[in-house]
């Protein structure tokens, strides 16, 4: 089944509001209607959204914006908090859940991560649910049961529709930020893992309709090796994200 692609750039704890429509505005230049054959899409910080957001709308250049977090309750006391009504009010449609530094470093869980997905499809938002393992469970040789556990929590109790709306990004820790990348070959296997787990749970048909990323170090020098395999549909972008031609370079592997 032919899945169109997804590029998504987070840009973690960077850029200020002023640098946000530099490097959105950056982006959105290169913008050419193959473009139109990936779903694109731009996480800034949640103070950078409106301004990214305006930037976008204004060009017309197809390309979404989606936060890196959110609250799964719609309003309350939660200090520092965000909801999903207030990313929707500036024009958010995607939303990354559960990357593994909200994991590692806010203590975010399997049962979090689940709460916010669920909260996230019952608002018509796209989700891009992270899972990956660390080295020290991939030097176990446990990499797949895990990864593979994290999306059986991060989906349970959506029904086969909710789930099948879902994006699941494969990040493994050991890959992000570091330079090192995994090999073409780890990323297909882990995907092909997690399109497996995901059949189990919803179904054939919808498990090949779900599109799985790669992140981890990915850029435009190695991306063709990632999106050429077979249960690879894309890539969740950090540092690469940061620099407007090197984003757009990944865009147009993905537009090929
Ligand atoms: O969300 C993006 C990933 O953490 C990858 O980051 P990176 O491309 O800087 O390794």
């Amino acid at each position: 089944m032919a899945r169109k692609p997804i590029i998504a750039g987070n840009w973690k704890m960077n850029m200020t509001p002023a640098e946000s429509v530099v490097l959105s505005q950056g982006v959105s230049n290169h913008y050419d209607r193959k473009w139109d054959k990936v779903d694109v899409v731009l996480c800034p910080p949640s103070i950078d959204l409106r301004s990214v957001f305006t930037v976008l709308d204004f060009d017309k250049s197809n390309i979404e914006v989606g936060a890196q977090n959110v609250h799964w309750e719609a309003s309350g006391a939660y200090t520092g908090e965000i909801s999903i009504p207030m990313l929707k009010d500036v024009g958010c449609t995607w939303c990354i859940v559960g990357h593994s530094e909200r994991r590692e470093m806010f203590g975010e869980t399997d049962a979090m991560v689940n709460k916010k997905v669920r909260a996230l499809v019952e608002s018509g938002m796209k989700a891009i649910v992270c899972v990956g393992e660390s080295l020290a469970v991939r030097d176990a040789g446990d990499a797949e049961g895990f990864v593979c556990d994290q999306v059986r929590a991060a989906l349970a109790g959506l029904s086969d529709d909710e789930a099948a709306q879902c994006t699941i990004a494969y990040e493994p820790i050991w890959a992000i930020g570091t330079g090192r990348t995994a090999t073409p070959e780890q990323a297909e296997a882990m995907a092909a893992a997690i399109r497996a787990t995901v059949q189990e749970l919803i179904g054939e048909q919808a498990a090949q309709g779900m599109r799985i990323l790669y992140g981890g170090s990915m850029k435009p020098a190695n991306a063709e090796a990632f999106l050429a395999c077979e249960n690879v549909d894309g890539g969740l972008i950090g540092g690469a994200a940061l620099k407007a031609d090197d984003f757009a370079a990944l865009v147009a592997a993905a537009s090929k």
